[in-house]
């Protein structure tokens, strides 16, 4: 089609003909499974037909004053796994900073499309050690690092205000190392609940549902 034709969006989809995710298969605790999921999709990357292998969809929710939780959601990377956590980076200030500081649990999901698969957890997020942030900060590049010190990230602001702070900082840091704004930084989450999703073929996907109770998981199949 044309990119002047309309999308027939009712009439789009895709079979997924994934393999099975059967209980007698799959570990005990989730994050086993985790690792060799994300390693897939990373080698998926590597032969060209996955991009964004740690995209993930992060849902906030701040509670309103009528009451109401009113979520939002927004694509950060995945940064770190491990020790029965996750973490990406982002600016406190910011609209999910913000969210996060009003009501700690969260949401994630990432979508591996090409392999027809999708994790999603939900727990408490919490702001990992200051010593982290500065580490993962310094290991970032440059521009990245100027851009994270000029924006207020969602905040409204003017094309022309952005490109002087970027410039004024540009400036101010040549020839040295760009400190680390203690604004900018990771959270970490250790999900209670992590689903593993394997698409199969007439929309009867495999469904695995990890809960974790004090330090143990349990595990049972949630119908597609
Ligand atoms: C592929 C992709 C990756 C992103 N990664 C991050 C990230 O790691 N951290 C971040 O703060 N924003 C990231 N963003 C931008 C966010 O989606 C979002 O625009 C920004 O964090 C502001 O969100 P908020 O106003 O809801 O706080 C990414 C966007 C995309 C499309
Ligand atoms: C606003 C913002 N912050 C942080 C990141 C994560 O970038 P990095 O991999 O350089 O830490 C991104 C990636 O798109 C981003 O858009």
């Amino acid at each position: 089609m044309t990119t002047s034709e309309k999308p027939d969006l009712a009439g789009e989809r895709s079979d997924y003909i994934g393999g099975r995710l059967i209980e007698a298969d799959a570990p005990d605790e989730p994050w086993s499974l985790f690792d060799a999921w994300l390693a897939e999709a990373f080698a998926a990357r590597d032969d060209g037909y996955l991009s964004e292998p740690t995209a993930m969809s992060l849902a906030t929710a701040a509670i309103d004053a009528d009451g109401h939780a009113r979520p939002s959601v927004r694509t950060v990377l995945l940064k770190g796994s491990g020790d029965g956590a996750i973490s990406w980076f982002t600016n406190y200030e910011s609209r999910k900073g913000v969210e996060l500081a009003a009501n700690p649990y969260a949401a994630v999901s990432l979508l591996w499309a090409p392999l027809h698969r999708q994790v999603r957890m939900t727990g408490k997020v919490e702001r990992v050690d200051p010593e982290e942030s500065r580490e993962y900060f310094a290991s970032r590049p440059r521009g990245a690092q100027i851009a994270a010190r000029s924006s207020a990230q969602s905040r409204v602001v003017a094309a022309d205000a952005l490109a002087e702070r970027v410039a004024a900082e540009t400036e101010r840091w040549e020839g040295r190392d760009v400190a680390w704004p203690e604004h900018w930084g990771g959270y970490r989450m250790a999900p209670e609940a992590v689903e593993f999703w394997q698409g199969r073929p007439d929309r009867l996907h495999d469904r695995l549902i990890y809960r974790r109770v004090g330090g143990a998981w349990s595990r049972a199949r949630l119908a597609p």
